[in-house]
């Protein structure tokens, strides 16, 4: 069990975390939140690249800073731009990698067979990854932090850059990882954990929002997302008056998405809300300055 305990982190004055209380099991952790709220700084203590400035985490009880060599040997990591050299194939890189854990070759040899198998790149594991597509190198990032078959798994924004299709299989890959290990997987895609994540972590204003399921995450809206048409001249006054959550075009007016704790009118229509419908009511004023 890996425990965050009441850690914050400060860059000088700014402070990125404050009082971060966390509990980690095995199954898929969803860490999603926009650009900028933390997600890297958490990741990055989790993996003691950088320390907590106050508070401390604690796997099985000790300090992973005490624990050194015997936490990062049971840690896998890919982080938000993991290097890789362009001119190696699959094959070479995990072998070179393989030998700077200490793997010996034989077992080496074998791993990386299995692993390469695992992430769907045997077909290619001997050729240069510089043709390689951003999905095909994500699962290479995979492979590595697979290397030493870690009980911890940390995936920095592992989406990123990949398209629709390459999202989907990596969702695949993870929970097929995720069975007998802790997988924390950081993104600002609400899609790409949305389906796997046995627990979503929402931080907003430095601070968690959220750790529960996205159905109890879900439920915090229930009862106040609902649906509407409107003409397309109402649009603006409405995005002034309620929280638009989506907006689309249908038949000529607008067929709007929004969230209202207050008065509701006669012809609106309440919907089941999403993990999306959340993220985006929660952040809403992160999200605007972002656009
Ligand atoms: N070394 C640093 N020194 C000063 N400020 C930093 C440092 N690292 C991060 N920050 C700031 O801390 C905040 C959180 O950054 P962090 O990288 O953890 O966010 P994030 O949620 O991972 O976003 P992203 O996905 O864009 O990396 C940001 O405002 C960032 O500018």
């Amino acid at each position: 069990m890996l425990v965050v305990k009441d850690v914050s982190k400060q860059y000088g004055s700014f402070s990125a975390l404050k009082n971060m209380n966390l509990e980690f099991s095995d199954g898929v952790y969803g860490l999603l939140a926009p650009n900028g709220a933390g997600k890297t700084t958490l990741i990055k203590m989790l993996v003691t690249l950088i320390s907590p400035s106050k508070g401390e985490i604690l796997y099985n009880g000790t300090n992973i800073v005490d624990l050194d060599e015997d936490y990062r040997d049971i840690l896998g990591y890919l982080p938000q731009q993991f290097g890789y050299y362009k001119n190696y194939s699959p094959m070479q890189y995990l072998l070179y990698l393989a030998a700077l854990k200490g793997l010996d070759k034989k077992n080496a040899l074998e791993k990386i067979s299995e692993l390469l198998e695992k992430v769907a790149l045997t077909d290619v594991a001997n050729k240069k990854m510089k043709k390689f597509s951003g999905g095909m190198i994500q699962r290479v990032g995979i492979a590595q932090a697979l290397l030493n078959d870690p009980k911890i798994l940390i995936l920095d924004e592992p989406t990123a850059g990949l398209d629709p299709k390459e999202r989907a299989r990596f969702r695949q890959l993870l929970t097929g990882l995720a069975r007998e290990r802790l997988v924390i997987i950081s993104t600002h895609i609400v899609s790409d954990i949305e389906s796997i994540a046995n627990e979503v972590i929402m931080i907003k204003n430095q601070q968690l929002l959220y750790k529960d399921s996205v159905g109890n995450i879900c439920n915090t809206l229930d009862g106040h997302v609902y649906e509407t048409s409107i003409s397309y001249e109402r649009l603006e006054s409405f995005r002034k008056q309620y929280v638009l959550l989506s907006e689309k075009q249908e038949h000529g007016s607008m067929i709007v998405r929004f969230v209202q704790k207050g008065k509701t009118e006669a012809d609106w229509i309440p919907a089941n809300p999403h993990l999306e419908d959340v993220f985006l009511y929660e952040y809403r004023d992160e999200l605007l300055t972002d656009l």
